[in-house]
């Protein structure tokens, strides 16, 4: 039987990109665009010529009436303009082409490049972010600079070289004439110059009125059912109209003033057509104008209206392009986790951090401890009051390299902030943590998160299928390796009884397990990634009491192998730990097993009584950040 082959969920099935990452030299949407540079010239460039093409075309009809005036042979003068037809329907058709190409080459480096920086954001500064908003952001606002940077640029160098070469052709026909077309023309420019800069304004103003939109809706559908259950249905779809009202009502304004810019121009070149017309026919009857002369003149006027329509066109688009790259820009300026060491390089590729730091490790022979804390303390202070209160308050203690150990506390005490640190989502503001000896700020990432596995508080799974989900820190696992992660975490008979097994679909955050189900689905994959130290926040809350029974002789098992620090608010999931951490308002309170605490901790015998303290505190964010699990749960 040949095992199926796993692809991490959400990985790409189809359109996977051609080529490697470049070596990245910025991320501003300029200087992605920049690196595109050569095609986008090359395509303006034959645009530009097929613009010269079309410049020909009005001298070569005047040479055809002058022709057929003085009854001359037209065969070559038609031979001029069916090749200067051609040569323009060839130039703007190779132009086009390459303008769309340099625009979604623009378009899928940046959002290539944004990705990674959205996926290598810190934390912190990604959770201040509303997700809907950053969804506009990559999906929309990039697709409006893709426009900005190639169509409405090579527009505005096209047009423009129309513009000008057109009037310097008029200017060489009859001077007297230009004066009167350029000033009906100025101030119909001047006010389209004045309606632009107005667009850009409005452009900006539409597109953070949308990513409002957006992120409301993301926040509703994303809690669905609790939107339901609190029977709050009317109400979101009161707020989130409400907020469609408000990015209508500006794109409204931004159509309105659209729509103003090429009116703004056609009534100009009405108005100097008029004029020129009148005077020019006056002048052609007087004879100081010859009719071919006026009439190339007339046509260059007619072939002055699509241009300067684009042009101005061209500028309101780019001022929205800008608007929506200011925004892209943002976005790809978020905060990027730190992955520089600290110091010298602490551990081997691929090896654990142990060896590097084997000077740390004490006595010869003797094993470092799994992981360290020093006098660690935290805030995750952001400038206001509230966040820069300490959360870890001078944190030390160690976790063997084997054995199980429990960290318990009330709500809110710091527990989860520690594994936090641990997988450096955060950086300590005092202190340090060890793994094996060595300081975890001199270790590079992927070290550090590979030897460290991570069973989070909320059970993350992912759309994809079980087998996608449980290798998806570890894609290379074998089948039985699979099957020992499954047996070991308790998931075995739940795998069994579905008809599809592990190829079993999940949805959007692994629904169709439930939540014991999803919690052991990660265990078990975090189990896969072969960590030296475990860290499972909570791992046990949704297990009923056999499974628990289970899952405690699976830890035993497990803690025979690796550190397992586990967090736990049942007190029976860790009665038989090596040692139990218990923590207080960000400061361990004491340190032992079961017995000796029960007879001398009165926190603990307090946590082993109520097995779940919680206060409720008012500073939730988004998504709860800001609280305790503990304190989620009781909004
Ligand atoms: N992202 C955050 N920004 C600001 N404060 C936070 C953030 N996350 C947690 N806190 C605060 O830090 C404190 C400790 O939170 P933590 O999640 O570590 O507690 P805990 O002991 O794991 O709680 P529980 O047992 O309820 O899960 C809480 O008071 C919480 O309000």
């Amino acid at each position: 039987m040949t095992a199926p082959t796993a692809n991490p969920p959400g990985a790409a099935t189809a359109g996977t990109p051609p080529d490697a990452p470049r070596p990245d030299s910025g991320h501003t949407v300029w200087q992605i665009a920049a690196r595109h540079r050569k095609l986008l010239v090359t395509g303006v460039l034959l645009g530009v010529l097929g613009a010269a093409a079309a410049l020909g075309q009005p001298l070569a009809i005047g040479e055809m009436i002058r022709a057929a005036g003085l009854g001359e042979s037209l065969a070559g003068p038609i031979t001029v303009m069916i090749l200067l037809f051609c040569a323009d329907a060839a130039f703007s058709a190779v132009h086009a082409y390459l303008i769309g190409r340099s625009g979604e080459n623009i378009v899928f480096d940046v959002r290539r490049s944004l990705t990674g920086r959205l996926l290598r954001a810190d934390l912190a500064a990604f959770g201040r972010h509303q997700q809907g908003d950053i969804f506009t952001r990559m999906v929309t606002d990039t697709s409006l600079a893709r426009v900005a940077l190639a169509q409405s640029l090579s527009q505005l160098v096209i047009s423009g070289f129309m513009v000008a070469g057109g009037i310097a052709l008029m200017l060489w026909i009859d001077v007297w004439l230009l004066l009167l077309t350029l000033l009906c023309l100025g101030l119909a420019s001047g006010m389209s110059v004045w309606l632009a800069r107005r667009l850009r304004i409005v452009a900006v103003q539409n597109r953070e009125d949308t990513g409002a939109f957006g992120s409301d809706l993301q926040r509703a559908l994303s809690a669905l059912p609790t939107v339901k259950a609190s029977r709050a249905e009317e109400r979101e779809q009161r707020r989130i109209s409400g907020l469609a009202w408000q990015a209508r009502r500006s794109g409204v304004k931004v159509s309105a003033l659209n729509a103003m810019l090429s009116p703004a121009m056609n009534v100009g070149l009405q108005v100097s057509l008029a004029v020129v017309i009148g005077v020019g026919m006056t002048r052609v009857t007087t004879g100081s104008l010859p009719l071919a002369d006026l009439t190339a003149f007339v046509m260059y006027l007619f072939y002055l209206v699509s241009p300067l329509v684009m042009f101005f066109l061209s500028i309101g688009q780019f001022q929205q392009g800008r608007a929506a790259i200011q925004r892209v820009d943002e976005l790809a300026g978020l905060p990027q986790e730190e992955d520089e060491p600290a110091g010298p390089p602490a551990a081997p590729a691929g090896g654990t951090p142990a060896a590097a730091a084997a000077d740390t490790a004490g006595p010869a022979g003797e094993e470092p401890p799994a992981v360290e804390f020093r006098d660690v303390r935290f805030a995750y202070g952001a400038g206001d009051d509230e966040r820069d209160r300490e959360i870890l308050a001078g944190v030390s203690f160690r976790v063997p390299a084997r054995g199980l150990t429990a960290i318990v506390g009330p709500s809110g005490a710091g527990k989860t902030t520690l594994f936090q640190l641990v997988e450096r989502f955060h950086r300590p503001t005092g202190g340090s943590i060890l793994l094996s000896g060595a300081d975890i700020a001199t270790l590079p990432l992927d070290t550090l998160r590979g030897t460290v596995g991570y069973v989070q508080q909320d059970s993350a799974a992912m759309r994809g299928t079980i087998r996608e989900n449980l290798v998806y820190a570890n894609p290379s696992a074998t089948e039985e390796e699979i099957r020992e992660a499954v047996e070991t975490a308790g998931l075995a008979d739940v795998v069994d009884r579905l008809p599809q097994g592990l190829e079993t679909p999940l949805g959007e955050q692994g629904s169709g397990l439930s939540g014991g189900q999803r919690q052991r689905l990660c265990i078990a994959r975090t189990l896969l990634q072969k960590p030296a130290v475990m860290l499972l926040d909570e791992a046990t809350s949704h297990l009923d009491s056999d499974a628990e029974l289970a899952f405690r002789r699976a830890l035993r098992r497990i803690s025979g192998r690796c550190a397992v620090v586990a967090i736990a608010h049942r007190i029976s999931t860790v009665v038989d730990a090596d040692r139990i951490v218990v923590l207080e308002d960000g400061q361990v309170r004491d340190i032992g097993a079961h017995g000796p605490l029960m007879e001398r901790s009165e926190l603990y015998r307090r946590l082993a009584g109520s097995q779940l303290n919680a206060g409720v505190r008012a500073d939730a964010g988004p998504d709860g950040v800001g609280t305790g699990a503990g304190q989620r749960a009781l909004v």
